[in-house]
This record gives structure tokens, C-alpha cells and sequence, in this order.
């Protein structure tokens, strides 16, 4: 019995001494091992690790985020050409203060006296329709007037907006020549002062042209000034057309001779190039305009010229207009800034002193913001419809 419970005390010793060595080898396997752990040194025991927050399992569920896709280019649908002087019709508020505002409220007066008639003549003038134009479209009027015997404010509105359509020749041919033929792509050239809106109003063209399911390759020879490629380029990105550039400060001929001979290779419809308008002397620009159209030819004839004008520089602009059309055939003009001018009578003045259509108008600093010249619907936009 003795000899029993010895040998069970020995095993309870055992067991304890076992315990005791195994438990703090485990003990110190579970913490991470200290840095330095020599002779003298004591461990201390570590602070739980907590998980950064970023770490941590959101308190709300958020979905796995979506894998974007690379935006792939996208190219524009410019607005359709048909209407778009309707739709821009507002734009021309300026110059209907002059017209619709002005000019019906002196012609629904009781008495229309010499003086009236006379005023009506000044307020053309200073919209600039042009001294000689202006005395010729209020003695027709005035005729009418006296003839028939116009009694109503809606007559005489009548009698005018014919008046004026008549003096914008909607007889002329205003069509852009840009089809191709004899295969090859139509040629237009782009030309006007610096600052008149050339680069803005080709790309603009452009926008047109794609607008109405022809492709178009442009022509940067506009090398005088650095930033009109680029900006050019830009306008062609937005719809899908190449643009041709040449070294800052390169011939412009060569940059409008190779912008054609890709047009020919790549098979577009039409080749639009924009030039420089320095107008430091006659003769310098003469002599630029000239190459470029020579050297274009070389492969086939130009189709368009088109000279753009700002119409905020009224009669200027016209003595400008007419170096150009020395320097080249001009085949139609763009006028831009209408938007910016109270002088909407100038598109009466250029026709009549260039003896060349108006063939666009530009309204706006917007892309879309040019519209094809329609002498009947542009005449009721500037009369407006409170009169
Ligand atoms: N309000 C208004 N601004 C216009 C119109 N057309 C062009 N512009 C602005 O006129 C400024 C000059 O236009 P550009 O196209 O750079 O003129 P540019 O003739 O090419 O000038 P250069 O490249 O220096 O020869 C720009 O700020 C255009 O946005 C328009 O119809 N209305």
C-alpha cells in the first residue's frame, strides 16, 4: 500500500515538472521574437497587434469597385447644317435692335415725313448696309410706301423684309463647292487677316461638311502663327479628320501641297486648308496667296476660295476684304462674329462692294456655330418678331 501511493505521488511530480516545461516553451513560441534578447535583458510582453483601419472589415458592405474601362476617342456628331440659322437666330438680338426694333418703330409712325425717312436712312447707315445701299433700299421703300398706299405696321414689315432680300441677291449660287471630282477631293482654300476667325471657321466648315457625310482632310498652312496647327488639328480630332502640319515657320505652299496629295491618296472627299493672313504689304501676301494656289494646282484646280471676314470691323474689314480678292479669285465669303455686332447690314455691303456671295455666317464661338447664309431667313431674323 505504502509502496502504491509513493509511486503515485512520484507521478504527480512528473507530471507537474512535465507541465511546467512544456507550457512556457509554448508561451514564448506564441509571441514574436523580441528584437534582442541577451543576457540581463528583460521581455517585456508586446501590446496586441491591431490591424491598421484599412484593414479592418467595413462596417457597410462596399461593392468591389468597378474595373473602368480606358475611354476609348469619341468622336462628334456635329449638328445637322439644314435650319441651323433659324436655330441661331437669337444671336443676332444686336443687330435686330437696329432693324426689327429701330427701323419698324419710325416705319409704323402716323406721318412718315421727310424727316422719318431720313432717319430710317441714318439707322441703315450706321448698321452698316453702306451709304449708297442705304439711299437706294429707302427710296424703293419709300415708292412702295407712297405707291400702294401702306397703311399697316405688318405692310410695311412686308414691304422692307422683300427690300432688303432683294438687296442680298438670293439669286447667287451660295452652294460650297466641296465634291469630289475626276477622282480627286475638292480643293478649298481658307483665307482672311489674322484674327478673323480662319482657323475657328475651318474647323467649323469641317463640322459641316462631316455633318453632311462627307470626309475631310485638313491642311494646317497656316505656319506663321505656332498655335493655329494645333488648334486646327483639335478641330479635327473632335470629328474624325486628319490634319496635315508642316515644321513651324515652313513654306505654307508646301504644307497645302502635301495636305492635297494625302487627300488624293487617302481618298477623302474634300481637302480644306487654312493659310496665314499676314497683311504686312499687298505685294508679301500677293505673293504667298499666289504660290500656295499655284502649287496646289499642281494637282488639280482649286474649287473654293473662301475669304473670311469679321463683321465687327465693318467698313475696315471691307477696304481689307478687297486686297484679297486682288490677290486671289475669291469664290464666296464667310462672314463671322455676327453674334458680336449690332452692324448686321455689313453682309448687304460686302455683297454689294465685293460683287461676292455670302455663302456662311458665323454666330458664336461654338462648334456648331455656323450656319449657311439664307438671305430670306436672315432678313427675318434681324426684323425679329415683335415688331
Ligand atoms: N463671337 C464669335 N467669335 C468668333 C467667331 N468666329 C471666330 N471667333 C473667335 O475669333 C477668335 C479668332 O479666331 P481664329 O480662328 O483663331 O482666327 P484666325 O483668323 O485663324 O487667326 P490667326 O490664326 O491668327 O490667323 C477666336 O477667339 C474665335 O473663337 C464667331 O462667329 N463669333
Amino acid at each position: 500500500m505504502e509502496y502504491v501511493v509513493a509511486s503515485l505521488i512520484l507521478l504527480a511530480v512528473l507530471i507537474v515538472g512535465a507541465v511546467g516545461l512544456v507550457v512556457p516553451r509554448l508561451r514564448r513560441r506564441e509571441l514574436p521574437p523580441s528584437e534582442q534578447t541577451g543576457a540581463g535583458t528583460t521581455t517585456l510582453e508586446r501590446p496586441p497587434v491591431i490591424p491598421p483601419v484599412e484593414e479592418l472589415p467595413p462596417l457597410v458592405e462596399r461593392p468591389a469597385p468597378v474595373e473602368e474601362e480606358p475611354a476609348a476617342p469619341s468622336l462628334e456628331t456635329p449638328e445637322p447644317t439644314a435650319g441651323r440659322l433659324v436655330r441661331l437666330r437669337a444671336r443676332l438680338s444686336r443687330s435686330q435692335s437696329v432693324f426689327g426694333r429701330g427701323l419698324l418703330s419710325v416705319l409704323s409712325r402716323d406721318h412718315l415725313d421727310e424727316d422719318a425717312w431720313e432717319e430710317i436712312e441714318d439707322s441703315l447707315i450706321s448698321a452698316d448696309v453702306g451709304v449708297e445701299a442705304s439711299q437706294v433700299l429707302v427710296e424703293r421703300l419709300r415708292e412702295r410706301v407712297r405707291v400702294l398706299g401702306t397703311r399697316t405696321v405688318a405692310e410695311v414689315r412686308a414691304q422692307l423684309a422683300e427690300e432688303l432680300t432683294a438687296a442680298l441677291e438670293p439669286e447667287l449660287d451660295r452652294s460650297l463647292k466641296t465634291s469630289p471630282h475626276d477622282g480627286r477631293p475638292a480643293v478649298v482654300l481658307v483665307v482672311g487677316v489674322n484674327g478673323a476667325g480662319k482657323t475657328t471657321t475651318c474647323g467649323k466648315i469641317a463640322r459641316v461638311l462631316v455633318a453632311d457625310g462627307r470626309t475631310v482632310l485638313l491642311g494646317a498652312a497656316d505656319t506663321f502663327r505656332a498655335a493655329a496647327a494645333e488648334q486646327l488639328a483639335t478641330w479635327g480630332e473632335r470629328v474624325g479628320a486628319e490634319t496635315v502640319r508642316g515644321p513651324e515657320g515652313g513654306d505654307p505652299a508646301s504644307v497645302a501641297f502635301d495636305a492635297v496629295k494625302r487627300g488624293i491618296d487617302v481618298g477623302v472627299d474634300t481637302v480644306l486648308i487654312d493659310t496665314a493672313g499676314r497683311l504686312q504689304n499687298k505685294i508679301g501676301l500677293m505673293d504667298e496667296l499666289g504660290k500656295v494656289k499655284r502649287v496646289v494646282e499642281k494637282h488639280g484646280s482649286v474649287d473654293e476660295t473662301l475669304l473670311i471676314l469679321d463683321a465687327t470691323t465693318g467698313q475696315n474689314g471691307l477696304e481689307q476684304a478687297r486686297v484679297f480678292t486682288e490677290a486671289v479669285e475669291v469664290t464666296g465669303v464667310v462672314l463671322t462674329k455676327l453674334d458680336g455686332t449690332a452692324k448686321g447690314g455689313i453682309v448687304i455691303a460686302v455683297q454689294r462692294k465685293l460683287g461676292i456671295p455670302v455663302k456662311l455666317v458665323g454666330l458664336g464661338e461654338g462648334p456648331d456655330d455656323l450656319a449657311p447664309f439664307e438671305p430670306a431667313a436672315f432678313v427675318e431674323a434681324l426684323l425679329g418678331s415683335d415688331a
